[in-house]
């Protein structure tokens, strides 16, 4: 815990004094809706000063050193330009049970959301915000979701009281000047609120020290979709804290993608192109720490293909003026999971994050690099963990939080697309969905048409990882890896991916897939290897758009058959490849009804096409 070495009693002094406090006359905008908004906000939380951030390295560099100085930051002398973060231990990971969506009514907000009704909530944070920045510095945060200007990206300015939220801003967006210059009176922008809840000078005017890392117990991530804002109390951590990511790109913009007719998805997007140049684009939804980044940064084993890198977390998808679905990424970096990440898994990564990278809740080497498991085959002796304690093998803990992460930005990463930064997007060719199942999920499959695709979406389920609260490992529904994403009324999500699909031209609609990495035998071990030998599946599936390969059907769906799958070089016994695509009707059986129960959670506005698709999928089924 670091004190505060800067002089208070003076900042409080003009405090008290000036009625129009934190002058907003410096401000580099006249424009007046914003204005307005970040003085009334600077009225609420009553901060020492506003800072407009300009996106600028200057800027960027003065903060760092700033949170070095008080403890927020750690260098990281292995990596020039890095820096570690050890979040406070009950702030890592998103707090869905504190996620709120204030829709109108608890219906638009559907069952899998927390509704809370939006004028009771806003009076509730207005008390919760109230002196929240006391004795901080309030940074107005302007950004750009995708390339500024462009026809499919959209704005947004954060205020914060965190600079470790504007410098992360800073690398997951395009932020800055810039972003803030695209703000005219009548364009849209989201206004998105932050504090991390942890006043240092309380009504009284009693002061505190701070905190290397300073949250609150108590959380709110507030969404009002109606009037497209973002209030969020009490977390510096991921995606409670940095609003460009879940909060606006994922659960705002998926309100306002309904509404016009796009989509606003949980995927990864890559441009994978074939020994003969051939070039098609995926999309993949995969729930939270279950292999999106990964699968952006693939590297393929085998021969003469190439997959390159457009996103590794949320897409934009937008039906095209020539019937195709156009997609673009929105972030500017990667906020990614770094246990699991090391040379033999994702060597994209690895080089990626060799500068210029802040390290959240890893461990630290006694000679001054970071590491977590699964960096290195090899365990070092001793290490500071993300807690700062001291730390061996023997220590019966994880070295590393496991949804410990770096952020890192996309210009450093050397698969990044040359289409990464197309304003008008990449067509996309297929669709896939995927889940961490041990059991019943085959490898991959492809779905008969876009019905049975949305199906395969909203059925979803997946085993509970670390990247939220909640018992790991525990088998929950993830529909479209969207369950803690989804801005409104879940039904109606499946409702507009059926409406978006069949506004589609039959010959431009993505193909659509299910894949599944994490298939175990009854050993308990992985009976796929996973990560680069993806690329085999990844083969199958530009076949399958091209038409050039062969499928058999299986009542779940149409798999390779025993020759379309290419197994050249690969050791896995025959054994294994029969189980990873094998389907036992008595636990099918019990999974689908298992999942018809789940569907009427939605009632009514389910729709119908998704029991119709469950009980064809019964009707094939052998009897078990
Ligand atoms: N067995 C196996 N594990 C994998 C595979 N791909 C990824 N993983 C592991 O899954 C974990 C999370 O992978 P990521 O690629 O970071 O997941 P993500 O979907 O990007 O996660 P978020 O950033 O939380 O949305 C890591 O520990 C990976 O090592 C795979 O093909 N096989
Ligand atoms: O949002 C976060 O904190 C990290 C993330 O990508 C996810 O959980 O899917
Ligand atoms: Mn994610």
């Amino acid at each position: 815990m670091a004190e505060r070495t800067t002089a208070r009693t003076d900042r409080e002094q003009s405090f008290e004094d000036s009625s129009d406090r934190p002058t907003l006359s410096a401000a580099p905008t006249s424009n007046r809706r914003l204005l307005a908004w970040v003085s009334d906000v600077a009225r609420l939380t009553q901060p020492d000063q506003v800072v407009w951030c300009d996106g600028s390295q200057e800027e960027f560099d003065r903060l760092t050193a700033e949170m070095v100085a008080a403890g927020t930051l750690i260098p990281v002398p292995k990596r020039p330009g890095s820096f570690l973060a050890r979040s406070s231990s009950s702030d890592v990971a998103r707090v869905e049970s504190r996620t709120f969506i204030a829709a109108a009514t608890q219906e638009e907000a559907g069952p899998t959301n927390n509704w809370r009704e939006p004028n009771a909530l806003r009076e509730e944070l207005n008390g919760v915000f109230s002196g929240s920045m006391r004795g901080r510095t309030m940074y107005v945060v302007p950004f750009s979701m995708g390339p500024v200007g462009g026809p499919i990206s959209q704005l947004g300015v954060q205020l914060t009281d965190s600079p470790y939220a504007v410098v992360s801003m800073r690398i997951m967006t395009r932020m800055g000047q810039a972003a803030l210059d695209a703000i005219t009176e009548d364009t849209a922008w989201v206004p998105a609120l932050h504090s991390v809840g942890y006043p240092l000078v309380d009504t009284l005017g009693r002061s505190r020290p701070d905190m290397a890392w300073p949250c609150n117990e108590h959380k709110y991530i507030a969404h009002f979709p109606d009037t497209r804002e973002i209030m969020s109390f009490g977390s510096g951590y991921g995606g409670n804290a940095l609003l460009g990511k879940k909060c606006f790109a994922l659960r705002i913009a998926s309100v306002m993608a309904r509404s016009e007719g796009w989509l606003a998805e949980h995927m990864l997007i890559i441009k994978v192109t074939s020994p003969e140049g051939r070039v098609h684009h995926l999309a993949a939804a995969f729930p939270s720490a279950c292999g999106k980044t990964n699968l952006a940064m693939l590297q393929p084993t085998i021969p003469g293909w190439k997959v390159e890198t457009i996103g590794d977390d949320i897409a934009w998808m937008r039906p095209g003026p020539d019937g195709t679905l156009r997609a673009i990424n929105p972030e500017a970096g990667f906020f990614g999971v770094a246990p699991g990440t090391g040379w033999s898994t994702n060597p994209t990564a690895m080089q990626m994050i060799g500068e210029n990278t802040i390290f959240t809740n890893v461990a630290l080497t006694d000679d001054g690099d970071v590491w977590w498991e699964g960096m290195t085959d090899e365990v070092p002796e001793h290490l500071t963990d993300w807690r700062g304690n001291d730390w061996t093998p023997e220590s019966g803990t994880t070295a590393a939080h496991p949804n410990g992460r770096f952020t890192v930005s996309a210009a450093q990463c050397p698969s990044i697309a040359d289409d990464f930064d197309a304003p008008e997007g990449v067509v996309i060719d297929a669709v896939l969905f995927g889940g961490r199942r041990r059991s019943n999920v085959p490898l991959v499959l492809e779905a008969r048409d876009w019905e049975h695709g949305v199906y395969l979406g909203a059925t979803i389920s997946s085993e509970q990882t670390a990247a939220a609260e909640g018992t790991v490992g525990e088998l929950r529904h993830d529909p479209f890896a969207m369950l803690p994403f989804a801005g409104y009324n879940m039904a109606d999500y499946f409702a507009h991916w059926l409406s978006v699909g069949s506004s589609l031209p039959d010959d431009k609609r993505p193909k659509v897939f299910g894949v599944n990495w994490f298939r175990r035998g009854d050993d308990g071990r992985f009976l796929w290897p996973g990560f680069g030998e993806n690329s085999r599946v990844v083969e199958w599936i530009c076949r399958r758009v091209e038409g050039s390969a062969g499928a058999e059907e299986i009542p779940l769906g149409l798999v390779p058959g025993v020759d379309a799958l290419n197994l050249e070089g690969l050791d896995v016994p025959v054994g294994d490849l029969e189980e990873l695509f094998s389907v036992d009707p008595t636990s099918w059986n019990a999974e689908l009804d298992q999942l018809e129960q789940w569907f009427t959670t939605f009632g009514e506005r389910l729709p119908a096409e998704l029991p119709t698709q469950l009980q064809t999928l019964r009707d094939r089924l052998p009897r078990g």
